[in-house]
């Protein structure tokens, strides 16, 4: 245990039981201007800890006497005000999950990449002005005004509100899986806004909604003249979100070559705008989300698997409102409270049968699919309030989201005599109208989203509308 240096100098802890370590991170962080304290024991740790405060702690995971583990737990919980971060074996990613969900806010792996680490020790420290302007209870339990937004009473949204608590702390990408219309985006903005890039930019982007050729360009940027059509100059979707949060939504939809090029930047931090000569780099954190399975994909082999591994450290699942029935009330209540501060009405009443038939209802478009039926029912509900005929619940059975747009619009309800003609290519383009057409509707015209709804890409919707001529 190396003698605590006091002055006012800011002091970080470095706990590893290799000597080279601990003088390579010594020296390091010396050269930031940092003074350090050395442990090689969980003991030798929780001694100086009990003396000190520190403006950062760095411990192995495998100490002689215990795991680092107990040491990241112990510190999140009786010093919140010290950031820790864990060094992990190379790949193991196992380790780095563990460490952030014990309250890491980050790891760093072994062989230790010394500009990975001064990043690390940067976030650190400004966690730790925010605990010491007001906001250490915030590093307790991360609990910030964000969160609010995120309604549901049910165990499993609270908790995800816990584990999203934690995760916001980190710099770990995270994956958010879950149905369409679920909240994955909501959460992806709550774990931004609580977290120390809430003050720099949230960037969304739909990955099914570029144009394969110009993905490159929005991503990365393009100098003026690299391509036809290229005028100017222009900063890419990595470039917009430096200092905050890239969010790649429907990530599934990335075509293979741009997965190479998105795991290249997201790896060496850095981007090549088309036609520049240069690397520009980026500090941006990576959250990704998509409705599909993506651990199915990378089985098939049309997702990479060295990309999903980078970008999934850790997974957040967001389950279907159909699962959290309790939840619906409170969504329910909050909807149409927004409704009616929007539109400068009265909040109606909601009857007891429109309430039961929520409650039963199986909402395959989740959260969002709630919104859109409270819209409706809010725009053509009078004084009276809102009754269950109201709604217009579709006659669904239980269903998952890709079948509910076609269950919508049952073929077996379409009689092909009906229909302009009964010849079955023709009989099927109606069916496919239909459920396109139901989609959109659904969605209020998001093309991105409808295309979710019918578990297509967004390029294969754009081409059924053209081919269908639906405006
Ligand atoms: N727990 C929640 N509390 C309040 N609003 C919610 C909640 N979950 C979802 N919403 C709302 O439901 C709508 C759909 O959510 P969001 O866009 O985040 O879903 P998504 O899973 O990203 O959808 P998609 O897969 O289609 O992109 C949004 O208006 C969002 O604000």
């Amino acid at each position: 245990m190396s003698a605590p240096a006091r002055n006012t100098q800011a002091c970080a802890l470095v706990v590893d039981d290799e000597r080279d370590i601990r003088e390579l991170l010594v020296l390091t962080l010396g050269r930031m201007g940092l003074k350090c304290d050395t442990a090689s024991s969980l003991h030798d740790a929780r001694a100086l800890l009990r003396h000190n405060t520190y403006a950062l702690c760095l411990t192995d995971m495998r100490l002689t006497d215990g795991s680092g583990l107990d040491l990241v737990r112990e510190i999140s919980q009786l010093y919140p005000q010290t950031p820790v971060a864990m060094i992990t074996a190379f790949g193991n990613q196992e380790a780095a999950v563990g460490a952030l969900k014990a309250g890491a806010f980050d790891f760093v792996s072994k062989p230790v990449d010394l500009s990975v680490l001064r990043g690390l020790v940067q976030h650190a420290l400004k966690l730790g002005l925010e605990a010491s302007a007001g906001g250490a209870s915030r590093l307790a339990d991360a609990a910030g005004p964000a969160m609010a937004r995120l309604l549901g009473s049910s165990m499993a949204m609270a908790d995800l509100r816990t584990t999203l608590a934690k995760v916001a702390r980190s710099q770990a990408p995270i994956y958010i899986a879950g149905e369409s219309g679920v909240g994955k985006e909501l959460v992806a903005r709550t774990i931004h806004d609580e977290g120390m890039r809430a003050a720099g930019p949230f960037v969304p982007v739909n990955c099914g909604a570029i144009p394969a050729e110009l993905m490159e360009s929005e991503f990365f940027g393009h100098k003026k003249g690299s391509f036809t059509g290229a005028h100017a100059d222009k900063p890419g979707l990595f470039q917009a979100a430096e200092g905050g949060t890239l969010f790649l939504d429907e990530v599934a939809e990335l075509p293979l070559p741009m997965q190479v090029k998105l795991l290249r930047a997201i790896q060496e931090k850095s981007v090549r705008p088309v036609g520049a000569n240069g690397e520009v780099p980026v500090d941006v954190r990576i959250l990704s989300a998509t409705h599909k399975n993506l651990a199915a994909l990378v089985e098939d082999g049309r997702f990479r698997h060295d990309l999903y591994y980078r970008i999934n450290v850790i997974e957040l699942r967001v389950p279907p409102l159909r699962d959290r029935r309790e939840d619906v009330a409170q969504l329910t209540d909050a909807i149409l409270a927004r409704l009616a501060n929007a539109q400068h009405r009265a909040k109606p009443v909601l009857h007891a049968d429109a309430l039961e038939a929520l409650a039963r209802y199986n909402f395959p478009g989740n959260v969002r699919e709630l919104e859109n039926i409270l819209e409706r029912a809010f725009a053509l509900a009078d004084d009276d309030g809102i009754r269950a005929a109201d709604l217009r619940l579709p006659e669904m059975r239980p269903s998952a989201p890709a079948q509910a747009a076609a269950a919508a619009m049952d073929p077996s309800r379409i009689d092909p005599r009906e229909s302009a003609t009964s010849a079955l290519p023709n009989f099927i383009e109606e069916i496919e109208r239909k459920a396109i057409e139901q989609a959109l509707t659904d969605n209020r015209y998001n093309k991105t989203r409808a295309a979710a709804q019918l578990g297509i890409t967004f390029r294969a919707l754009r081409y059924k509308l053209k081919k269908l001529g639906i405006d």
